[in-house]
């Protein structure tokens, strides 16, 4: 268990705390011991093409690693999801420290950074966009990081961050296979409905949290903390750390698992 209790976390990500009249707000504690097995629950299927990997950049926020979702060449079909999923970006979220970072807890336990795969509805919808407004819009997979030997496939977007220092900046980035951050278990995972952890917010997300976290290095998370958030014309440079949301309230969801 970690030294740091929620109280003492430090976000100094400044997004809105909550929305109002948001019943399905994220992120969330997840209570192991109150998450409700479903046997109807599959597991997941990803088929991701390297090959539609664009881009690299610093949005203020985090850094995403972009894919070209104009065809349906980087799916996620099975798990809680009815649909098939459009591949459109992963990022993560980290904090100052390897004591927290996390946006989802387990039994209050935070992980020093989460990655966040996120994927549309590409049967329903036409556009991210459109679907990021809708019930059943986005799938995210979210899986916890934590310190220990080094990610050797992680490694290849850490030498790319240097690059994108500052707010605004991108570079190309090619070939890089999202399935490589996967933990070696996707079948063990807790599935609830919530919402997108920055603005806009909204309401259109199936969470699917794996319960298997995988493994990166100290210097490869310092790395991470070495991005800015401020553009290079900016004065004051401001680091990019503490980008997680506060954790918001369950109101009465149940958090399904894929495991009992
Ligand atoms: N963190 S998350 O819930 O996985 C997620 C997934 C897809 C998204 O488009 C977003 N949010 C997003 O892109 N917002 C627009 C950029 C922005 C605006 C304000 C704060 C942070 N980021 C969050
Ligand atoms: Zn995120």
């Amino acid at each position: 268990s970690s030294k740091y209790v929620l109280s003492q976390m430090h976000p100094m990500w400044q997004g809105p705390l909550a929305v109002p009249g948001g019943d399905r707000q994220s992120p969330i504690d997840i209570t192991v011991r109150k998450s409700v097995f479903d046997s109807e629950l599959k597991p997941l299927v990803t088929n991701y093409d390297p090959n539609t990997c664009q881009q690299i950049w610093n949005n203020g926020y985090s850094f995403l690693v972009e894919y070209d979702d104009t065809t349906d060449k980087s799916t996620l079909k099975g798990g809680p999801l009815k649909d098939s999923f459009r591949l459109c970006q992963f990022h993560f979220h980290w904090g100052e420290c390897n004591a927290w970072g996390s946006e989802h807890t387990v039994d209050r336990r935070l992980y020093p950074a989460e990655l966040h795969l996120v994927h549309w509805n590409s049967d329903k919808y036409s556009l991210f966009e459109e679907a990021v407004m809708e019930d059943n819009g986005l799938a995210v997979i979210g899986v916890f990081l934590k310190v220990g030997k080094r990610h050797e496939g992680l490694q290849k977007l850490v030498d790319a961050l240097p690059a994108i220092r500052h707010k605004g900046s991108v570079v190309e980035f090619n070939r890089f296979d999202p399935a490589c951050l996967l933990p070696i278990n996707t079948d063990d995972y807790w599935t609830y409905h919530g919402s997108l952890t920055t603005p806009p917010l909204t309401e259109s997300v199936s969470w699917i949290i794996m319960k298997q976290h995988i493994e990166v290095s100290h210097d490869q998370l310092a790395v991470f903390r070495s991005l800015l958030f401020t553009s290079a014309e900016e004065e004051a440079q401001k680091s990019m750390v503490n980008n997680f949301r506060v954790q918001q309230a369950l109101c009465g969801r149940t958090v399904r698992s894929s495991f009992t």
